[in-house]
């Protein structure tokens, strides 16, 4: 079949119809089995009209009133409330396709064929146009169909990614047959991937997968967070309670914060127990016994989940819902698994536990256990898939409360074998497991599982925590841990990076338990560039050589080095947090590690010497490498010449943003029609000319003259003003620019300063605008991205290249990390021979500071202006109201955002 042209409605030929029509007969036929499961059934004398897989609509067209719309509901998800479920006209439109407005809540919509005549909706989600698409990206031949898919409008690129939705829920729904399956594969990397991007929380999302969206995540509440609230019926939702909606990310966006997606269910188990149980709101009510202990030498204990119908349904139920997904270490681990968090089934299952006799069997003493841990990982392993790989298990760590988790539970939630250990925990083999079978075992033990020989294998893990206020602290821990977060984050350009992620997870996890675990591979470094700045890290520890080295700027003075200090710090943690930024000329936001150069080094010790790692540092970076990519490692690099340093922020530059005539872009006033109705003739005659407030003189009011307006305006700049003083970075013109004021060095340490910036003096103005305020007149001119670093202090050391580096005439030798020490030990008082430079230590996980880099924070610019619309005419001028200040189309943003991020609302106002 040819390409029908996008542009204009479809016009197929009653042979087309019928053809469908046979299909459909046919796949009636197939599924006649399934007959019994669909929601509703048609008189099977009627014929059918042309519709989606799994679905029937019985035809219009004879003299009887309209059958309802069939389909198979252990195929088709459906979160439509009743009354459209009853409204016989909206599902039939929602299944042949041609209204999308429900997508969300109704899918996989698969058509098989392009649809109804004149309707391109289903044409362009229909299996034979992704068909068309695959073959077109394959075949240069058919270069006109692709460039006709390419300048089809984003809106018709949106319904063909909601075809490819489709059939990845199809696909992971097991319902596709092996050439869907190939088809899937293929159209994810012919399909434009922007076209189904947007924005939240500062993660770029989009509702199909694509060749780099590729990575499944829920978001609850989806559908109010989006920038375009149209686009809903896209983003397929997956649960009700919580409101919950399938999201795909770029891997390459994600940093440790983000890299677990943790459901939150405990509304859902709140409202599962409430319609199990209306009456009286039931307790989710557990114990374990037969507790045994599998040896007598092992701490490794098994025993039996037991509760009442109500509790274990709802534990089932949970390992039945919709949510996993492939993990993304797949290579040393096989299934698939989703992580939840429910309070609710911790307490239940703490309460089991304590009412248990299984801590007094334990070496921790029973006192100091806390908690069974609420966050849950629920794993699904199929006959037939990889193992779990040997491993020993994170532990739990609260280092503010003192509390750590000292054994792993498992709750097998399905029977089955394997003769060569479903589970192995150090030397014990368990093979056969029942339903609700817990292990219990010391986090020390390495483990392994199996899948089970001919069932799946069903599990949930939790830990149980306990407190110790005596845990000591390890920084080879927090190095090897940090590190291993890292690596996994940049396996995503360099996948066999993974293995090595992998050991240093197993490292640091055998170290909790003063294990020490060899390092079987090569150390790795990576080696990066960005914008001429040149660093080597592991994750943990960044190291930047001396900047004289490469721009041929002696650095003399002490200011100046703090300067370069500044912007390596800067670097260190752009790269560390992995931040969006939005710096390439097509205005589209990157994550920082695809913004690098990146070598990867492998070498044979790890480096412990200051001189060696800088000479290591600055023996890279030869012109015409090619083993260097901000990607892949594959393409060539090209030399980037190194800048002094990073721009500072100076009033200048914040001054000039606000105008004070109108610029380019602003034509010059003109004069504007009456807006009043005609009836009303006098308004025209009441224009007194003293341009004092445009309720008398409408017609020629001048924002950019006006008093009242610029009062108004100013008050705003000030506000942005602070604003913009208030962030430590911020990115002018596609420029980063460092704010010196928000950046401190406090001796061995730097810190990334966040100010409220936002608070303002009273603004009062003339009387006689009535209702109307002069803020109408101050619109949005710009929007300055921040990124936002909330970051506990960072330490740094210098090295210098003048003194060598144990010498006392150092004031920050103070305060040093133990690997600075290590490595100024290891140093050999080589201090002179090499160039020196500065390292850093970014270890976010050692504390409990919240690390906060979802979001950019963006700041508005305002700007007169004399387009004023009719709804914003409408605002009054409320100023002892709590709005007053925040009104106009410019304080109404402002408003928002503040609402948005819950911060202080300015001095003077509400
Ligand atoms: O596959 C298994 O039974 C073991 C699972 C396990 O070790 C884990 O989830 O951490
Ligand atoms: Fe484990």
């Amino acid at each position: 079949m040819r390409w029908p042209r996008l542009t204009q409605n479809l016009q197929f030929s009653s042979k087309t119809v019928t053809h469908v029509c046979h299909f459909l007969t046919c796949r009636k036929m197939e599924d006649t089995n399934d007959n019994h499961k669909r929601q509703r059934r048609a008189p099977s004398t009627e014929a059918a009209e042309w519709c989606a897989r799994w679905c029937l609509l019985p035809s219009t067209t004879t003299h009887r009133p309209a059958s309802k719309v069939e389909w198979d509901n252990t195929k088709l998800k459906c979160f439509l409330p009743s009354e459209e479920l009853d409204d016989e006209d909206f599902m039939r439109h929602l299944v042949n396709g041609t209204d999308v407005r429900r997508a969300a809540q109704f899918y996989p919509l698969i058509f098989d064929e392009p649809g109804p005549p004149a309707s391109q909706n289903v044409w362009l989600r229909s299996l034979p146009f992704l068909r068309q698409l695959v073959q077109a990206n394959e075949n240069e031949k058919d270069g006109d169909v692709l460039a006709a898919y390419r300048s089809s409008s984003p809106e018709q690129r949106r319904l063909t990614g909601l075809g490819l939705r489709d059939l990845y829920f199809a696909a992971t729904h097991n319902l596709l047959r092996e050439e869907d399956k190939k088809l899937l594969e293929e159209v994810v990397n012919s399909v434009d991937e922007a076209a189904g991007c947007t924005q939240i929380q500062g993660m770029t999302v989009s509702f199909y997968p694509s060749a780099n969206f590729k990575m499944l995540k829920f978001v609850e509440g989806l559908d109010t967070l989006l920038p375009q609230p149209g686009w809903t019926p896209y983003f397929a939702q997956v649960l009700d309670t919580p409101r919950l909606f399938a999201v795909f990310v770029d891997p390459a966006e994600l940093s440790f914060h983000n890299f677990e997606n943790i459901v939150p269910l405990d509304e859902w188990v709140e409202a599962e127990l409430a319609r199990r149980q209306p009456d009286n709101s039931p307790l989710l009510s557990l114990s374990l016994n037969g507790i045994t202990q599998l040896r007598s030498d092992r701490d490794v204990w098994t025993a039996k989940l037991c509760g009442e119908d109500l509790a274990t349904d709802l534990i089932h139920q949970i390992s039945h819902l919709d949510l996993y997904v492939t993990p993304l270490n797949k290579t040393t681990r096989g299934g698939e698994r989703f992580i939840f968090h429910s309070s609710l089934l911790s307490k239940a299952i703490s309460d089991a536990v304590v009412a248990s006799d299984l801590l007094s069997q334990f070496s921790a003493c029973p006192s100091d256990f806390a908690f069974v841990n609420y966050v849950f990982r629920c794993n699904r392993f199929q006959p037939g898939d990889a193992n779990f790989a040997a491993h020993r298990d994170t532990p739990y760590y609260d280092g503010a409360r003192s509390q750590v988790s000292k054994y792993t539970l498992l709750i097998y939630l399905t029977s089955g074998s394997n003769k060569g250990g479903a589970l192995q925990v150090d030397d014990a083999r368990l093979t056969d497991m029942e339903e609700f079978t817990c292990v219990i075992f010391d986090q020390k033990y390495e483990h392994e599982g199996r899948p089970f020989v001919d069932t799946d294998k069903v599990f949930l893990r939790t830990e149980l925590v306990f407190r110790d206020y005596g845990l000591a602290k390890n920084p080879e821990i927090a190095s090897l841990f940090s590190e291993a977060c890292y690596m996994t984050g940049q396996s995503v350009f360099n996948t066999t990076l993974d293995a090595y992620a992998h050991e240093c997870f197993e490292r640091a996890n055998s170290l909790h338990w003063a294990l020490q675990q060899k390092a079987t591979q090569l150390a790795v470094y990576l080696c990066k560039q960005f914008q001429g700045f040149r660093f080597l890290t592991n994750g943990y520890n960044y190291w930047f050589s001396r900047r004289h080295h490469y721009s041929g700027t002696k650095l003399e003075e002490d200011d100046d080095d703090d300067d370069y200090l500044m912007d390596c710090a800067l670097i260190a943690v752009l790269d560390y947090l992995n931040c969006k930024l939005d710096l390439d000329h097509r205005g589209k936001k990157k994550p920082f590690r695809a913004l690098c150069q990146t070598k990867t080094l492998h070498l044979e010790t790890p480096l412990s010497n200051s001189d060696d790692t800088f000479q290591l540092l600055l023996s890279q970076w030869q012109e015409n490498d090619t083993s260097i990519s901000p990607r892949d490692e594959t393409s060539p690099l090209p030399h980037h010449p190194p800048p002094p340093k990073f721009i500072r922020l100076l009033d200048s530059d914040i001054s000039s943003l606000f105008k004070q005539s109108p610029g380019p872009g602003t034509s010059t006033f003109t004069g504007r029609p009456n807006p009043w109705t005609d009836s009303d003739a006098d308004s025209d005659s009441e224009d007194i000319n003293d341009g004092c407030c445009p309720l008398h003189c409408w017609k020629t009011f001048d924002a950019w003259t006006s008093d009242d307006v610029r009062e108004k305006y100013s008050f705003f700049c000030e506000l942005t003003r602070k604003r913009l003083f208030g962030v430590p970075v911020l990115l002018l013109g596609r420029e980063l620019v460092l704010n010196r004021g928000q950046v401190q060095i406090v001796g061995d340490k730097i810190l990334f300063q966040h100010g409220a910036g936002e608070t303002a003096q009273r603004f009062n103005f003339a009387a006689c605008w009535g209702e109307m305020s002069p803020s109408v007149f101050v619109d949005v001119d710009r929007e300055v991205p921040a990124p936002k670093l909330v970051v506990p202090p960072i330490v740094f050391h210098r090295y210098s290249h003048k003194y060598p580096h144990h010498g006392g005439n150092r004031s920050d030798s103070e305060g040093k990390s133990g690997h600075e020490k290590e490595m100024e030990n290891g140093g050999g008082g080589g201090g002179q021979r090499g160039e020196g430079g500065i390292h850093f230590t970014l270890d976010f996980f050692r504390n409990d500071w919240m690390v906060q880099v979802d979001d950019t924070v963006t700041i508005l610019v305002p700007v007169i202006t004399n387009e004023v619309s009719e709804s914003n005419l409408e605002e009054t001028n409320d100023d002892d109201g709590d709005d007053g200040e925040y009104s106009g189309p410019f304080g109404r943003r402002v408003k928002e955002y503040l609402d948005e991020v819950g911060a202080d609302w300015p001095e003077g106002s509400a």
